[in-house]
């Protein structure tokens, strides 16, 4: 709450939010109190000043019946308004229930209102509002009326747009499946989540609402004398033009404000609730230097990928989150490495840094990141687009579901290598045939949803070997599959490996897919590299040691409980001063919590973090044992 406040607070700083909230306040204190203050001297009639142009006793002048000018243009302020924001106020209402009720309804009545929304929606506002106004009578009530339906249609439209890219989400899915009725699903899953951008299209709406009452004042069909608004009081300033230009140009003035003013707000509201991040954009102070993970060690000459003390950092309200604090690791040709660690210790943003994917307000600093030896930053998109390869979880969400696979892939070969459009896509059909899709010539003129699981994510392969990658990045590429297809996946990327000579970075939480196909394993905790190692070789980190305890196989004792690893880790902005994982480390010392071990090597091409290496945690040996 306190965090909303804030974004808030951010938002009326900035010159549109400080504008509108200026505007806004002004329109809203002369609505409520223009007419207490003035309301007498608006109404006074002076036949001694008729028609009076501007002077100090009054400013705007005065009307045919000597009435202040300046006192009724600022009266009218509550009923202009007011009823603008009535009559926004039904239009939303009349539109969330037109554009709600066809998911309600039979199948038949549903379409049927659809179609008269949309041909309604093709007539121009005003003429809908001339159109109810004869309907619904001259006069206040069916001006109000006569805008609301006018405006309806629109928000109805937009309530059915936003319901339907609500509706596939899987959280309706899965109320649907748990038996959540119609209206019910609508009333708690559906309009809950299209509230916001309905709030702010209702708040510029209602700027329209105020200039199209006016406009039916303007034409004697809105309000009604002895009642006043600035429509009504433009129509009677028109009259004498020529002689008091001021008493036309004054309710126009005040038009524009308040149309602006509802405008400004619109927009502020936009800025808070459309993009949330955009307020907390702003970085809260400078980004400190990333903690030194790891002992500077020299990476092979010929390495495909240097990252020395990578941070990545995202700016919070309460400052900088680093989710990743100063990973350091290198890749040589041909080489596969796995990252392994739980959920949300920053394997998959130590992934996406390197490949150059995180996106502001996110910063990525590092001492050293070089791809084939030069620096990631200047390394040219070209470069980057045909020898770094990514693939990521889901390839359904990978491909842009609107176009065929084939020409997804062909798209590569046209941007990256110049290849026509024929060749480009006669090399999409041979890297499906590389990556053993079946019939491909047929299935690279299909699109994604016609291919399954396991044949998505190895086109997503094929793809990455439109070029000739040096490295292959794959974020949890087989999560999503069965083991016969996650098999598959695996024994491709290891033949890739070995066609290509490209070099493997597979970030798994599943420890045994790592050691299956990689010969070398980072593990991550808590945004941290904590153990560098060959697979297979025992482990030293009692983090890495947990992980392997937790691995299932079909040697596992069934009649054992599982085992787990307790506690938590600690979330990316409360991660504590010593050892990240101290709190749940059985062999935890005052030092452990102190101090941060710096990851070193110690043996050959094995780095741990920890000040109690080698130390079994089955086993009960105490922690001097273990650090001796
Ligand atoms: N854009 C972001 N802004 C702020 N924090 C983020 C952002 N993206 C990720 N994080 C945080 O960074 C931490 C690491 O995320 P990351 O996705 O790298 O974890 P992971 O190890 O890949 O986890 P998983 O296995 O669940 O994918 C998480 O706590 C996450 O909440």
């Amino acid at each position: 709450m306190a965090r909303r406040g804030s974004v808030w607070v951010a938002a009326v700083r900035t010159p549109v939010g400080a504008c509108s909230a200026v505007l806004l306040a002004g329109v809203v204190l002369l609505a409520v109190l223009a007419p207490l203050l003035w309301g007498d001297a608006a109404a006074a009639i002076d036949t001694d000043a008729i028609g009076q142009s501007p002077s100090g006793a009054h400013w705007f002048g005065t009307d045919s019946l000597g009435r202040d000018l300046f006192f009724r243009t600022l009266v009218a302020t509550r009923l202009s308004v007011g009823l603008a924001v009535l009559a926004t106020a039904i239009g939303v209402g009349v539109g969330v229930v037109l554009g709600t009720l066809p998911s309600v309804l039979p199948r038949w009545a549903g379409r049927l209102l659809t179609a008269a929304v949309n041909v309604a929606v093709a007539f121009p506002g005003l003429l809908l509002a001339l159109f109810f106004a004869v309907i619904f009578g001259v006069g206040t009530q069916g001006a109000v009326l006569a805008i609301a339906f006018a405006v309806a249609p629109a928000f109805a439209r937009l309530v059915q747009t936003l319901s339907a890219s609500v509706s596939g989400r899987d959280y309706i899915a899965a109320a649907r499946v748990s038996g959540v009725g119609r209206i019910r699903l609508l009333a708690r899953h559906v309009l809950p989540n299209i509230g916001e951008p309905l709030v702010v299209n209702a708040t510029i709406g209602a700027g329209s609402a105020l200039l199209a009452f006016a406009g039916l004042s303007f034409l004697g069909i809105g309000v009604q004398a002895p009642d006043y608004d600035w429509g009504r009081l433009l129509r009677e300033g028109l009259d004498g033009i020529y002689v008091n230009p001021v008493a036309a140009l004054a309710p126009c003035a005040a038009v524009v404000l308040a149309g602006l003013a509802f405008n400004l707000v619109g927009e502020t509201v936009a800025a808070v609730v459309g993009v949330r991040t955009r307020a907390t954009r702003r970085s809260p102070a400078p980004l400190p230097a990333a903690p030194l993970g790891s002992a500077a060690a020299e990476p092979a000459a010929d390495a495909v990928l240097v990252v020395e003390n990578l941070q990545v950092a995202f700016p919070g309200p309460n400052g900088w989150t680093v989710p990743v604090r100063g990973v350091s690791f290198s890749v040589r040709p041909g080489e596969a490495i796995g990252v392994v660690g739980e959920s949300g210790s920053g394997k998959s943003l130590t992934a996406l840094a390197v490949s150059r994917l995180i996106e502001a307000p996110g910063v990525v600093t590092a001492d050293r990141l070089e791809f084939a030896g030069t620096p990631l930053a200047k390394a040219p998109d070209r470069e980057l687009g045909t020898s770094l390869a990514m693939v990521f979880q889901d390839p359904m969400t990978s491909f842009n579901p609107a176009r065929r696979v084939g020409r997804q892939l062909a798209e590569v070969s046209e941007q990256h290598h110049g290849l026509s459009r024929r060749a480009a896509f006669a090399r999409a059909v041979d890297r499906l045939t590389a990556v053993r899709v079946p019939a491909p010539a047929r299935r690279a003129r299909q699109y994604p949803h016609e291919f399954s699981g396991g044949m998505r994510q190895r086109a997503m392969i094929g793809m990455g070997l439109m070029g000739r990658p040096k490295l292959v990045i794959a974020d949890e590429p087989t999560t999503a599959l069965d083991v016969t297809v996650q098999r598959q996946v695996l024994r491709l990327l290891a033949r890739t490996r070995e066609a290509e000579g490209a070099a493997i970075l597979l970030i798994s939480h599943d420890i045994a897919v790592v050691s299956q196909t990689c010969e070398r394993m980072l593990v991550m905790y808590a945004g941290r590299v904590v153990e560098d190692l060959p697979t297979g070789a025992p482990a030293q980190h009692p983090y890495t040691r947990a992980l392997l305890a937790t691995t299932v196989d079909l040697e596992t004792d069934r009649d054992e409980p599982l085992a787990v690893i307790p506690g938590r880790p600690p979330e990316p902005d409360q991660v504590p001063e010593g050892c990240a994982f101290a709190a749940r480390c059985p062999l935890a010392t005052d030092r452990c919590r102190d101090e941060d071990p710096v990851l070193e090597p110690t043996a050959d091409a094995h780095r741990v973090a920890c000040w109690h290496p080698q130390v079994s945690v089955l086993s009960g040996q105490s922690h001097e044992e273990g650090a001796a």
